[in-house]
């Protein structure tokens, strides 16, 4: 079943006119069911682009009429065992928070107070129908991934750690470790929960939106059916995501730059997963920023609902059609609908107590262990222990036979097939299974952790240690007696997520790099000024950098007074990419609508920028990777340039010398170097890590160093001896490579 892309369009607010209405949903169908969104070519008005979706929402639809449409039909699934994944998306200001969240009167409420409603009637129907024999438990997590950081929105923001929370894969699904998770009895204790973390979340006010959310946020619903010793537990999640946003609209001062930045880099990146999965790419760069990890689009099992919220009016007009575009192609995603599976539980067994030298450790079990065991492939083989022996379909109280059939005996086969998750246990001795909960009525207590939980436990104190360390403050937190072994573990995982964090980093850096010089291409010098600074930190006492700093801000400085000295104002120019009247695919991608802002005119044609400024400013960026590559040591914090490192950066920048392009244009390259370098000016990374002798690490890299390229400067790797002077390729890789490339020529 694809992803179901629903669109929506916000009713017009304040002071916005009938006249700028330019979005209009229609209907393609005889019933009359609305499934088109009109809007005109911005470059030819007499034209229109039409987009066709699983369903719009006009203007006049209410909160009830869009969740009993697109919500409330997926609540059966859900207690089938069926995750649901409801997401909104669209630029800032255009109605997801009114979509998700609404407003407090009953008519306002959105998708997410109607949800849990809609959870607890059923809940209590089911267990009812059960005479009392199912019992159905929810909880509640909900966090936000504010800064490419994942914090916790149970928690008050100054109990926060720096670093955030990690995420990790578990079992296909992607978790995000030491998150609270809140039993939520009903549905006055999901108001006062909800309402409390929504204050946590990151909001400000923008000049488009006065409550704009800085931040993409998630709940996740746990609803747990148990039915004496056996259980089902399904998700559903709600996403809030963040609004993608051109800053030349917004007004937005440094720390809103920062936050739009990285809002706008997770919705280029799950563009880019949409693009890639439509394509059909073996690689789809999920782990590129840990919203498109978490919201695994394509990967993730159930049923996935994509809400795009659309502002009808001109003023968005490119913002919507680039929304509108990413949107058509999402439609495209397939996702596998496969259910949960029922969980064999055990009687709770008593835990031991963490605290003091009575610890006794236990056994550092795989997550996956902790539940779906195949119960019922134990139970064929024979293999379970007396007692536990359960007929097959013992848990079958929610299954609609009507319309999804049986489930099938053994559904072990059918998981392991469609999803390459783990298939259960080939000896057929039935994994340790879950741990019934003891406690129902709130945050697990520390008495009752199992050792999934203490790993868990760890990490997070490992993380906090590592923010307390970055704010030089000593840990807050009383000194824990723990055991050697606790301790050892402890120690690994500090080394472990330091590593971790130097290298986020390091890229954290090279981003802001990267924007600065997209936002410098566009004109936007202020802008680019700021984003080097923002890169400082990263890479301190880097000479280019710091050069490349002042000379901007001597040029903003100049044009300041020259523009103070003229009697008019300088002219905005209107310079966004071109969009292609004809084909409705070719438009723009929220990327090409972000980096689209321009902030001033460009004062002069870039051939004749001045020196300081025509350089290498991809060079601070390869000088401190290098460091850091080729030190163990490193911490990107370190301010000393080696001699050498520099000498190697400098290298790159002759490889775009005129010599090596006229010597190019004598030389034709032979066929084995063009394909070479065809992949390697593809900037797929996919691709380049097909190279022999070229990790992932490195092709990310040379796509890295590619897209630093000003274009007018070559922007491709046009010889042999260009690519092997990139910084951290070497040599030895590109020989490799080539030699690799013979053998796929001749295949
Ligand atoms: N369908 C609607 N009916 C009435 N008002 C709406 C509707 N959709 C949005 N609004 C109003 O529009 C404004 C912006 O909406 P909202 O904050 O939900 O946008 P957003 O897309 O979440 O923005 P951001 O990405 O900046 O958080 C709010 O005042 C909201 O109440």
């Amino acid at each position: 079943m694809s992803v179901r892309v629903v669109a929506r369009i916000r009713p017009l607010l304040g002071k916005e006119l009938d006249k700028d209405i330019i979005v209009r949903a229609e209907s393609s169908q005889e019933d009359g069911h609305m499934n088109i969104v009109r809007i005109p070519n911005p470059k030819n008005e007499s034209e229109e682009f039409s987009f066709m979706f699983n369903s719009v929402y006009d203007m006049k639809t209410t909160q009830e009429e869009l969740f009993t449409s697109e919500v409330a039909p997926t609540l059966k699934s859900l207690f089938q065992g069926l995750d649901v994944t409801i997401f909104a998306y669209g630029v800032t200001g255009t109605g997801k928070t009114h979509t998700m969240r609404g407003g407090l009167k009953m008519s306002d409420r959105g998708v997410i107070p109607r949800l849990l409603s809609g959870i607890y009637r059923r809940g209590r129907k089911v267990t009812k129908d059960s005479g009392g024999e199912t019992s159905v438990t929810v909880t509640l997590s909900y966090y936000e991934i504010y800064n490419d950081k994942v914090f916790d929105l149970f928690e008050p923001p100054e109990k926060r750690s720096l670093a955030g929370l990690p995420i990790r894969e578990k079992d296909g699904k992607t978790i995000v470790v030491g998150l609270s998770e809140h039993a939520c009895d009903d549905l006055k204790d999901f108001e006062r929960l909800y309402i409390e973390a929504n204050n946590n979340r990151s909001t400000a006010g923008t000049k488009l939106n006065a409550q704009s959310s800085r931040s993409h946020a998630i709940l996740m619903v746990k609803i747990t059916q148990t039915n004496g010793d056996q259980s089902l537990t399904s998700t559903a999640s709600a996403i809030d995501l963040a609004g993608s946003e051109d800053n030349r609209r917004t007004d937005n001062g440094k720390e809103r730059m920062v936050e739009s930045a990285s809002i706008n880099k997770s919705l280029f990146v799950l563009s880019q997963c949409i693009d890639a999965i439509g394509r059909g790419d073996k690689r789809i760069p999920y782990r590129e920023s840990k919203m498109t990890r978490i919201l695994s689009l394509g990967q993730n099992n159930g049923i996935t609902i994509m809400i795009l919220n659309l502002a009808p009016q001109r003023s968005y007009h490119l913002d919507t059609l680039s929304s509108l575009n990413v949107s058509s192609r999402a439609k495209r995603i397939e996702v596998r609908e496969i259910e949960n599976e029922v969980v064999f539980t055990q009687p709770p067994r008593k835990a031991p107590s963490i605290t003091g030298k009575t610890i006794q450790r236990q056994p550092l079990r795989p997550l996956a262990n902790a539940h779906n065991t195949h119960v019922n492939a134990a139970v064929q083989k024979g293999t379970e222990k007396p007692g536990t022996e359960k007929p097959l379909k013992a848990f079958s109280v929610y299954t609609d036979k009507s319309k999804t059939g049986p489930r099938p005996s053994n559904p072990a086969p059918r998981r392991a097939d469609s999803t390459g998750k783990r298939p259960s246990d080939p000896s057929g001795i039935a994994r340790p299974t879950k741990v019934a909960r003891s406690n129902m009525t709130g945050v697990r207590t520390g008495a009752e952790m199992s050792a999934a939980k203490i790993e868990e436990l760890i990490e997070r104190k490992v993380s906090e240690a590592l923010a307390n360390r970055a704010l030089d403050q000593p840990a807050t937190a009383a000194p824990v007696e723990i055991s050697e072994a606790v301790q050892r573990r402890l120690e690994a995982l500090e080394r472990k997520i330091e590593s971790g964090e130097a290298e986020e980093a390091r890229t954290e850096g090279l981003r802001f790099l990267l924007m600065a010089k997209q936002h410098k291409e566009r004109g936007e010098d202020t802008s680019a000024l700021k984003m080097y600074e923002l890169a400082l930190p990263f890479f301190p006492g880097q000479e280019k950098l710091l050069r490349k700093i002042d000379n901007l801000r001597a040029k903003i400085q100049a044009k300041r007074d020259q523009a103070a000295n003229r009697t008019s104002a300088p002219v905005e120019v209107e310079c966004r990419k071109p969009i292609a009247s004809e084909e409705v695919i070719q438009l723009p991608t929220p990327a090409s609508s972000f980096e689209a802002a321009h902030e001033e005119p460009q004062v002069k044609p870039r051939k004749h920028r001045a020196s300081a400024d025509s350089d290498d400013e991809y060079n601070g960026s390869i000088a401190a990777h290098e460091e850091y590559e080729d030190d163990d040591s490193f911490s990107y914090k370190s301010s000393k340039p080696k001699r050498s490192k520099s000498k190697a950066a400098k290298s790159s920048l002759q490889i775009f010398a005129d010599r090596d392009r006229g010597e190019e244009m004598l030389e034709p390259p032979s066929p084995r170097t063009r394909y070479l370098l065809d992949i390697v000016n593809s900037r797929d990374v996919a691709l380049i890590r097909g190279l022999s002798g070229v990790g992932a690490k490195k092709a990310r890299d040379l796509v890295e160093f590619l897209e630093l390229q000003d274009e007018d400067e070559g922007g491709a790797i046009k010889t042999l001896q260009q690519l092997r002077a990139v910084p951290g390729l070497g040599v030895r890789t590109v020989e490799k490579a080539y030699e690799g490339i013979a053998s796929i020529l001749a295949a």
